[in-house]
């Protein structure tokens, strides 16, 4: 008997979106035009990567999906509420690991005793204290990868319906990627959408199965990751 196919469930669902800044410069308002018309449909269970040269529209369309910045045309539509875990995330860099924990985890609507069973798993996961007691110091004693990998720990702790990453796995060391790289199979097995930003298109390949790659705010390419990642990487191979 043939097995019974399921339906992938979306889980966002992006219909020709536009997204626009509004800048001031010199007495008048210009408008910077950063996603143009971009549509896709993102599945339970899928990893996305977003791939794109700098300025190409990846941050803000990951901002809009998480309801951050409202689209000047188009809809987008999300099952739960997506996070956005982007290594600017509102942690404090005057207070302690400790305390960023804890504010990092209330923030993303853990409870108190959720809290209290998960913040060893979370500072052990971060792998901050390897190197001595950092967890009671400020944050801005950590290099930017301690910081980083924090953070990272720190949402993921939690089970997201649409988990989104910027660029937060690349300052990890390689022992941190793989740790990371396993947590994110798990979080998509629980479920999940998994979006993650990268210029490190070895990252993108091993932890996405789907790319999307944006260009001036269109998306050029979506597709399976390793031919996205190619075509990419194609275009982008210094002319000889
Ligand atoms: N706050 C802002 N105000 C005005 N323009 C902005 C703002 N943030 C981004 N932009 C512009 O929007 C466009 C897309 O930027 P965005 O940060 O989304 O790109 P990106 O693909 O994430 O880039 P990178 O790879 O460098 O992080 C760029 O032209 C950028 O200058």
């Amino acid at each position: 008997m043939a097995e019974k196919q399921y339906e992938p469930t979306p889980t966002v669902i992006a219909d020709d979106i536009h997204i626009t800044y509004k800048v001031q410069s010199g007495g008048s308002t210009r408008e910077v035009h950063a996603v143009k018309g971009v549509t896709f449909v993102a599945h339970k269970g899928e990893a996305i990567g977003l791939i794109g040269s700098n300025g190409s529209g990846k941050s803000t369309l990951l901002k809009a999906v998480a309801g951050l910045l409202p689209p000047a045309r188009g809809h987008i539509y999300t099952q739960g509420q997506p996070s956005l875990l982007g290594v600017n995330a509102a942690l404090m860099n005057d207070l302690t690991g400790e305390r960023n924990v804890v504010l990092g985890g209330l923030a993303m609507g853990m409870t108190r005793r959720q809290l209290r069973e998960r913040y060893q798993q979370i500072v052990d996961f971060s792998g901050v204290d390897d190197k001595g007691d950092f967890i009671t110091l400020p944050m801005r004693t950590y290099s930017s990868g301690m910081a980083a990998r924090l953070r990272f720990s720190i949402a993921a702790a939690k089970s997201h319906d649409v988990l989104m990453i910027d660029e937060a796995l690349a300052t990890g060391d390689a022992a941190f990627q793989r740790r990371s790289n396993a947590r994110i199979a798990e979080l998509r097995a629980e479920a999940g959408t998994v979006f993650l930003v990268s210029h490190n298109n070895r990252t993108v390949t091993e932890t996405c199965d789907r790319a999307l790659w944006l260009e001036a705010g269109t998306l050029r390419m979506d597709g399976p990751a390793k031919d996205v990642v190619a075509a990419y990487e194609a275009h982008t191979k210094p002319k000889k």
